[in-house]
């Protein structure tokens, strides 16, 4: 996995409308808010378990009803496919289980 740069990282980003970018971690982040602490502990959950099958894993904080994920790949210094692929996951899953 190679860290995305120029074109490519910009077009990258295009994919992820709901995220931020972090230049100075070369991260994405969003913050995504649940109808409670059980919904926001709940997504979590679900998605270690994806992290563990994909082998690649969010830093991520939780206050209640509240989760803040970065994605960026530690192998490779920063932002890669397998981030934003896991963002479009969590994008999707989220939404399924009633996050704004
Ligand atoms: C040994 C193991 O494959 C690596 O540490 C994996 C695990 N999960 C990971 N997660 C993230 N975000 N970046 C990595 O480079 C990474 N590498």
């Amino acid at each position: 996995m190679t860290k995305l740069e120029g074109s490519a990282l910009q077009s990258a980003l295009a994919q992820v409308p709901a995220w931020t970018f972090d230049a100075e971690r070369h991260a994405i982040r969003r913050t995504l808010r649940f109808a409670d602490f059980k919904a926001a502990f709940g997504f979590m959950t679900r998605t270690a378990l994806e992290a563990e099958r994909q082998n690649h894993h969010p830093e991520w904080f939780n206050v209640y009803h509240q989760v803040e994920i970065l994605f960026s790949t530690h192998d490779a210094g920063g932002l890669t496919e397998l981030d934003i692929a896991f963002a479009r996951w969590v994008d999707a899953t989220a939404l399924a289980m009633g996050a704004r």
